[in-house]
C-alpha cells in the first residue's frame, strides 16, 4: 500500500499558489503511489485543488475531507470521517494558517534598514508587523484557533490512527521564521491583548510540536516543524499588492544572495517539507527547525536550525491545550463516537 496522507492548507480559488498545493505536487513527484487526502474548507475548494492536482499528476490517487479549521465543530466531523475512512495516516501536514489584517510599520522598516540587524528584519519581520485578531464562533481568539488549536484538535481526534503502528507516522507543521518567544505568554496564549497573534500562534505550534514528541514518539508519532521562508501565496499578497511584490521581486532576488530563507516560490517553500517525506524521525532532532532556502543561484536546500523553546513552558503550555480540549469535547460531546 502507498502511504496515506492528511494534507492540509492547499491554495484553492483556481490559482497555482500556496505551499499547499506545490507541496501536494511535489510529494507525487517524489512517490506516486501516495494516497493524498486534501481538506478544505469546502466541497468547491476541495475540487478546485483536486482538479489543480490531477491536471500535473493525472493519475494520483486523492481524496477530499471538508474541514473549517476554525470551526472545531468541522474539525471534529471531519476527524470522525477521517477515521471511518483510513486505518492508519503516515503523514499529517499541518500546513493551514491565517495572518488576518495584517499590517506593515514602514516607519519602523525604513529604520530598520539603516541598521545591522537588516537582515534579521527582512527574514523574520520582527518589529515590523503587526495584526489586528478577533474572535471566532468558538470563542477562541481566530489567529490561535486556525493556526494551532484547530490542528491541535485533529491530531488528538486522530490519534488511534496515528499512534501504535507497524511504521511510525509523522506530523509536519508549517511553522515561521516570524515565531517568536517575545510574543507569547501562557498567561495569554491565544494573544487576546497584543498585536503579534500570527507570531505567537507560531511559537505556540513550535512548543507544541516539541512536546507532542516528548509524548507520543514512544507510541511511534513524530512531530517536525518547518519554516517556508518568505514564499509568494495569498498569505503575502494580503500584506502588499500583488503588483508592488513584482516590482520588488528583482530587489528581493538581491536580497536572495544574503538572506537564503527568501525562498519566494511555494515550490521552494516546499523543500523542507518534501526533504522530510524522505528522513527517518527517529534521526531528528524534535529542538530543530527545518527552514526551506535557496541560495542567490536559485538552489533549494534545508537548512536546521535550533529552536528558542523551553521544554518546561512547552509541557505548561501542553496542559493548557489539554484543558481547552476538554472543555471543547464537553461541547461537542454529541460529535464523538
Ligand atoms: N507565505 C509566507 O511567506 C509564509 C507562510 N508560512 C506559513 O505557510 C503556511 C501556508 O501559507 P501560504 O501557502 O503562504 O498561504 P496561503 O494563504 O496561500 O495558504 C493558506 C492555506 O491555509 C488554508 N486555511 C486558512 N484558513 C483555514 C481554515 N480556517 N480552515 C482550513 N484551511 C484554512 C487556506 O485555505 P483557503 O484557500 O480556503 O483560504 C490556504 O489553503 C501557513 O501556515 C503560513 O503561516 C510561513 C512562513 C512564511
Ligand atoms: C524589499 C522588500 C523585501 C520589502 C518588503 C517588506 C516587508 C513587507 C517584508 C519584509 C519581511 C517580510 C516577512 C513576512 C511578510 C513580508 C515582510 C514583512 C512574513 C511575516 C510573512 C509570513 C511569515 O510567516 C514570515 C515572514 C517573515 C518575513
Amino acid at each position: 500500500m502507498g502511504k496515506e496522507l492528511l494534507q492540509e492548507g492547499i491554495l484553492v480559488r483556481g490559482q497555482s499558489c500556496g505551499v499547499g498545493l506545490a507541496l501536494c505536487r511535489r510529494l507525487l513527484e517524489e512517490d506516486g503511489r501516495i494516497h493524498l487526502c486534501i481538506a478544505c474548507r469546502n466541497e468547491q475548494k476541495s475540487e478546485a485543488t483536486r482538479d489543480l492536482i490531477l491536471a500535473t499528476h493525472p493519475a494520483a490517487q486523492v481524496s477530499t475531507v471538508e474541514m473549517d479549521l476554525g470551526n472545531l465543530a468541522s474539525v471534529l466531523r471531519a476527524a470522525r470521517e477521517l477515521r471511518c475512512r483510513f486505518q492508519r495516516l503516515d503523514f499529517i501536514y499541518l500546513n493551514a494558517g491565517i495572518m488576518p489584517n495584517p499590517h506593515v510599520n514602514f516607519k519602523a522598516l525604513w529604520h530598520g534598514l539603516l541598521t545591522g540587524r537588516v537582515l534579521h528584519m527582512l527574514t523574520t519581520a520582527e518589529g515590523i508587523m503587526t495584526q489586528t485578531d478577533r474572535l471566532n464562533g468558538d470563542g477562541l481568539q481566530e489567529v490561535f484557533a486556525t493556526n494551532l488549536f484547530g490542528h491541535f484538535m485533529l491530531v488528538r481526534q486522530l490519534q488511534s490512527l496515528l499512534c501504535g503502528n507497524e511504521k511510525p507516522s509523522r506530523l509536519i507543521w508549517t511553522s515561521s521564521s516570524n515565531a517568536r518567544e517575545s510574543a507569547f505568554s501562557l498567561s495569554d496564549y491565544q494573544h487576546a491583548k497584543g498585536q503579534e497573534s500570527y507570531s505567537s500562534s507560531k511559537y505556540a505550534t513550535d512548543l507544541t510540536s516539541v512536546v507532542l514528541n516528548r509524548k507520543f514518539n514512544d507510541q511511534g508519532l513524530y512531530s517536525s516543524v518547518v519554516c517556508p521562508g518568505l514564499v509568494m501565496s495569498n498569505m503575502t499578497y494580503r500584506i502588499l499588492p500583488v503588483f508592488l511584490w513584482k516590482l520588488l521581486m528583482p530587489i528581493m532576488w538581491l536580497i536572495r544572495f544574503f538572506a537564503k530563507t527568501y525562498t519566494l516560490t511555494p515550490y521552494n517553500g516546499a523543500e523542507a517539507h518534501v526533504w522530510l517525506f524522505k528522513q527517518k524521525p527517529e534521526y531528528l532532532d524534535s529542538l530543530v527547525k527545518y527552514h526551506s532556502c535557496t541560495s542567490g543561484l536559485g538552489r533549494c536546500y534545508v537548512e536546521p536550525r535550533k529552536m528558542d523553546v523551553d521544554e518546561d513552558t512547552a509541557e505548561k503550555f501542553y496542559q493548557k491545550l489539554l484543558e481547552l480540549e476538554e472543555q471543547t469535547l464537553e461541547k461537542y460531546h454529541d460529535l464523538l463516537d
